[in-house]
């Protein structure tokens, strides 16, 4: 695939795979993005998964029209990406490996003795540091922490195409079409891996500022190639934990139906009251990290839980610790507990909410017994009300 002249895609597609990164689900597949700029010089961007590297050999080896590479560029040595550099080495024993210092430590513990002395192949680059191809110039990018410490991303001059690594990421192989289109995916990925790093992501930006970028190539998902100002703006919008869309999310957990009843009731209620979203997420049967996904996208966000051994219910534990982990912050929060005899959901969510930033409680906190009585159809209401 050409992403332009001198530039081609020599990336592979996973289908296997039953949980990326070992947590996520991936129904889709996934894309493990690899790249090849034709130059003077040649530079393979990044390996690709285990398995997968007679398959991105052989496109290396097309791609170039049998020349040689000169170097590979790891940004980031997570496995999906480097497991196949030393296969890469035996092939093309006088290319040089071009990394951060970081990687350079991160590669030996991968490949340990297997993998020889590569001191005179090592080339390390840090923040600001150049390598000319000829036409072509790659200039690095620290970008630690986003997510991993080693990352650095590369912004090629001439063509202004920036290599991301993981950034700009998504869920998804590329030879299956996403109905849902880029941000749906894109968001399940960023909260889910690099969410905990907003203040990173923001760091890049301001390294990226002034740098006029006409394409993205990321290590996942598509090569962005139009309307790069939007791509960029998901990431600000994301990364300084801004709500993204006016709505309401509203995550459950039930055992015997009566939160759900109570939940349902309450979206009815904030429906005829004109709120313009509102996004009902069942917490033990729902994609867990597309409900994380949603509450990072909406400005409010209702948790009702049902009391468990005198706390919460141990899939919400789970998702408030997933937001906690996050960042999770600029929100508002409202509280709905169920119990058979002493509700104590809404002080244990509460307390687990305790560390969050800028969160403002809902004041209406809905306690029910079992089934929802009239008061609770009037404390729904209220609540309502004050998040409308
Ligand atoms: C394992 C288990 C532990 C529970 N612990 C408590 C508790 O500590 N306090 C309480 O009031 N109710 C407790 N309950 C009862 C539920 O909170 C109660 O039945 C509630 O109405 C369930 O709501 P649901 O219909 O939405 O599942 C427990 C239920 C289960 C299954």
């Amino acid at each position: 695939m050409k992403i332009s002249d001198s530039i081609r895609y020599v990336g592979v597609n996973e289908h296997q795979l039953d949980l990326f990164e070992g947590i996520f689900d991936v129904p889709n597949g996934m894309a493990y993005n690899s790249y090849v700029i034709v130059d003077e010089k040649i530079a393979v961007m990044d390996s690709v998964g285990e398995g997968f590297g007679e398959e991105w050999l052989s496109k290396i080896q097309e791609a170039t029209g049998g020349r040689k590479p000169d170097y590979l560029v790891v940004h980031h040595m997570e496995m999906d990406h480097s497991a196949n550099i030393q296969k890469f080495l035996e092939v093309y024993p006088d290319a040089k490996i071009v990394a951060s210092k970081m990687a350079f430590v991160m590669l030996k513990s991968l490949f340990g003795n297997a993998i020889g002395d590569i001191t005179a192949k090592q080339i390390v680059v840090a923040d600001g540091a150049t390598l000319e191809l000829g036409t072509h110039q790659l200039q690095f990018i620290a970008a630690s922490n986003v997510h991993w410490p080693e990352v650095m991303f590369s912004y090629e001059t001439a063509e202004k195409v920036l290599f991301s690594a993981d950034a700009f990421g998504k869920f998804g192989a590329l030879d299956v079409e996403d109905s849902e289109g880029w941000a749906c995916e894109a968001r399940r990925y960023y909260f889910g891996i690099v969410g905990k790093f907003g203040a990173n992501v923001q760091n890049v930006f301001k390294k990226l500022e002034g740098k006029s970028i006409e394409k993205i190539c990321s290590l996942h998902g598509p090569v962005l190639d139009a309307d790069i100002e939007k791509y960029l703006n998901y990431y600000r919008t994301w990364s300084s934990y801004s709500v993204e869309s006016e709505g309401i999310v509203i995550a459950y957990t039930s055992v015997y139906g009566n939160t759900k009843k109570a939940v349902e009731k309450l979206a009815e209620i904030l429906n005829a009251k004109g709120a313009k979203k509102v996004v009902v997420v069942d917490l033990a049967r729902d994609d867990i990290y597309e409900c994380v996904e949603e509450a990072f996208r909406y400005g409010k966000l209702v948790l009702a839980s049902t009391t468990y051994n005198a706390g919460v219910f141990p899939t919400m534990r789970e998702f408030i610790e997933l937001l906690n982990e996050r960042n999770y912050q600029n929100r508002t929060i409202a509280f709905i507990e169920n119990g058979a005899w002493a509700p104590a959901a809404n002080k244990a969510m509460e307390k687990l909410l305790e560390g969050a930033k800028s969160i403002t409680f809902a004041s209406t906190k809905v306690s029910i017994k079992i089934a929802m009585t009239d008061a609770n159809v009037a404390q729904l209401e209220a609540l309502a009300a004050e998040l409308v």
